[in-house]
């Protein structure tokens, strides 16, 4: 292909990137008060539909009565506010503490696009479990009926317990790590460019990126993966993630722990998962399609989703995890 010419694939993908990197909120009030204003009036009409999950909390805990609650947290965005250095995305030692305390009254599990070690280095606490990878590496606790589910395997935690790891990618390992040292090559000479190996998983950064060159980091990621077939690509904020193609996301990841963690019963269980991403919506759509529990979206701006509700910003879901706490402590049921 010459060269300043976008392939149809690379175009359709930077059409994407536009459309899932609206201008922040801070720049928009800035540059115009009035913009800002019917900003406020869309997110306000925008409410209607995924009501605050905060001012909407009885709607939430009312059918969770004589339930246990299942909590599924996404990270990046959710956990911890969307920051320019993917390396420095720290969660609040606040927010650390709220996590901590819900998670003694509610199995929890944190599911992220990160690896799963990454996710932990970060959130740092035992009392969880994780799933990396877009949920393409689950650590959980020991189930026998698994032992004959393929790609899930007898491993150690951190503590030397006992665990079960479920990885339904790991034949793709070596794949990600080539396509991984590719992409780093390919994309060294775009400045702000960031790639990030996230085992199962790799996201290739474009947020520190000149808007005027993400056409070729559109490129350049295409022109990579073109030779993989067993790979796509799909889109998070200001990232491009490329993954294998199986039949696997964060919904299926949400099932499965469910499973594991003997919570897979609707009728005594109610999962509540909260995430702000695109590949957050496949857990949405399992428990809207499932109607067993529910998403909340973390948004500042409108946008559709398969939530039933939503936060504003982490700050939000900090404060929704401690009304959980609370909830829970003064509930008598
Ligand atoms: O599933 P998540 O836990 O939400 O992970 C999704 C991606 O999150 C990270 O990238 C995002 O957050 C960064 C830090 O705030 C930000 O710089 C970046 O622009 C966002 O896309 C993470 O670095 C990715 O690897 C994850 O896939």
């Amino acid at each position: 292909m010459k060269a300043g010419i976008l392939d149809i694939r690379a175009s359709n993908c930077l059409d994407s990137m536009e459309s899932s990197s609206p201008p922040d909120k801070k720049s928009r009030d800035f540059n115009n008060d009035l913009e800002s204003t019917d900003t406020d009036v869309a997110y306000r009409a925008w409410l209607l539909k995924y009501p605050s999950a905060l001012a909407s909390f009885d709607q939430i805990t009312n059918p969770a009565k004589g339930k246990r609650i299942a909590l599924f947290l996404d990270y990046d965005g959710t956990l911890s506010p969307i920051v320019d250095n993917p390396d420095c995305a720290f969660m609040s030692n606040d927010m650390r503490a709220a996590v901590k305390n819900v998670a003694e009254f509610f199995p929890t599990a944190i599911i992220s696009g990160r690896s799963r070690d990454k996710v932990y280095e970060f959130v740092w606490l035992t009392e969880l479990n994780y799933a990396g990878s877009h949920g393409m590496d689950i650590m959980g606790p020991v189930r026998q009926s698994f032992d004959d589910h393929s790609n899930c395997i007898r491993s150690t935690d951190n503590q030397g317990k006992e665990v079960n790891l479920f990885q339904p990618a790991s034949e793709f390992l070596p794949m990600i790590d080539e396509v991984f040292n590719s992409l780093v090559n390919n994309t060294k000479d775009i400045r702000g460019a960031k790639v990030e190996n996230n085992k199962f998983c790799v996201s290739v950064h474009y947020r520190n990126v000149d808007e005027k060159d993400w056409t070729v980091v559109a490129q350049r990621v295409h022109d990579v993966i073109r030779n993989y077939p067993c790979l796509r690509l799909t889109h998070g904020r200001k990232v491009l993630e490329v993954r294998p193609v199986i039949n696997w996301d964060k919904g299926k990841a949400v099932t499965f722990l469910l499973e594991s963690l003997g919570l897979s019963n609707c009728e005594d269980v109610l999962p509540i998962y909260v995430g702000d991403d695109q590949t957050d919506e496949d857990a949405f759509k399992v428990l809207r399609e499932g109607n067993c529990g529910y998403g909340i979206l973390v948004s500042s701006v409108p946008k559709e989703s398969n939530a039933f509700f939503s936060l504003k910003d982490p700050q939000e879901v900090m404060e929704f995890l401690k009304s959980l706490v609370v909830w829970k402590k003064t509930s008598t049921l």
